[in-house]
């Protein structure tokens, strides 16, 4: 029986944006691969397979435990769902479901869910990371050029797979240094990419935040998550972070101006026919785009041109200009050999 039809696919009357590559990714696939909505078949593991060993992490969404599964001795990771709408945990478990296995993905061995709360828990594979403020300073370019292509892997994929992650930052690249492994986690505010349909501005963490959501552009795609490996490679570069600090959602906007210009965000505005936001009237200022050369010091040794050239091509205003994710492995920065 075919499914009802859905609102997560209905276009917007006025389509102003569309994705660069990949509009097509769900539409070509049958409607139970996106329609989150309809519910999603799940085949509940047992809660009694895992042992809580210790809490590693508290999310605005969840609880995170390092666990076991006692049947294999194998450690893993439980993500106890905080109470949110069932929707947003449908979507999560549906785009998992749909991601896991693929490369640089973190994997979904199980989920299983509390008898009494109904809420459910994801058990994941455990990545040894080592905190991106310990370990990013240690980089050198080489590792860069690794453990970016890495994610670029991750985010190429799932942009094929039809879905935007929309909350890349370091905190959500799991890094294991010693097996040099990189995956991507948090899953819980991706969504599917349709052309057309006018998405949800408020996601993303605010300093990985693209201008489109800043500006409330509804209509963005996969290009948003280029937009914040830009952010992640100019702090690393630039030994600033993060690179651009808003202490509120609108003054993340007004960094972002004082670094690529107030001129440029108003040309990217007219473009799509957009005014300014109302609420950057008292706090946007004229500010002239500055060069990057501005943030050069003798300590940012990793601010070569190949590299200062792949930033100047992320973190542009216009998200249809930026590298996509295959674009950005093939830049001359991941093809040159640095020692
Ligand atoms: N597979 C994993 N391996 C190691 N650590 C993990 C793994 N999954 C999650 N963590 C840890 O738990 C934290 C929270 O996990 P996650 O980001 O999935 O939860 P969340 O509730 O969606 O978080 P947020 O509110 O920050 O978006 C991560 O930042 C990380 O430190």
């Amino acid at each position: 029986m075919p499914l009802p039809a859905s609102m997560l696919n209905q276009k917007s009357k006025h389509v102003y944006s569309v994705a660069k590559v990949y509009s097509d990714a769900c539409e070509k696939r049958p409607q139970e691969y996106w329609d989150y909505e309809q519910g999603v078949t799940i085949d509940w593991g047992k809660i009694y397979n895992y042992e809580i060993i210790n809490k590693i992490g508290r999310g605005k969404y969840s609880e995170v435990f390092s666990g076991k599964c006692v049947t294999n001795d194998k450690p893993c990771v439980i993500k106890v769902l905080k109470p949110v709408k069932m929707k947003k945990i449908f979507r999560e478990l549906k785009i998992l479901t749909n991601l896991t296995g693929g490369p640089n993905v973190v994997a979904l061995y199980d989920i299983v869910q509390d008898k009494d709360s109904k809420i459910p828990a994801l058990i994941f594979e455990e990545v040894k990371n080592v905190d991106f403020r310990t370990l990013y300073p240690t980089f050198k370019l080489s590792d860069i050029q690794y453990y970016f292509t890495q994610l670029l892997i991750a985010l190429d994929y799932c942009h094929s797979m039809g879905i935007m992650h929309r909350d890349v930052k370091p905190q959500n690249v799991m890094i294991d240094p010693i097996e040099r492994k990189l995956r991507l986690i948090d899953w819980g505010l991706a969504e599917f990419y349709h052309p057309g349909v006018d998405y949800n501005v408020r996601v993303a963490s605010r300093y990985h935040k693209g201008p489109e959501l800043l500006v409330n552009l509804n209509q963005y795609d996969y290009s948003l998550d280029l937009w914040s490996v830009g952010c992640m490679l100019a702090a690393i570069v630039f030994k600033k972070e993060p690179f651009f600090k808003g202490s509120t959602n609108p003054d993340q906007l007004v960094k972002i101006a004082a670094v690529l210009g107030t001129k440029e965000m108003l040309q990217y505005l007219a473009k799509y026919n957009l005014n300014l936001p109302s609420e950057y009237d008292k706090i946007m200022k004229d500010f002239t785009k500055k060069p990057w050369s501005h943030f050069i010091t003798p300590e940012t040794t990793l601010a070569v041109p190949e590299m200062v050239d792949l930033i100047d091509n992320l973190l542009r205003y216009d998200h249809q200009e930026r590298l996509t994710a295959k674009e950005t492995m093939s830049h001359t920065f991941f093809n040159t050999k640095f020692d």
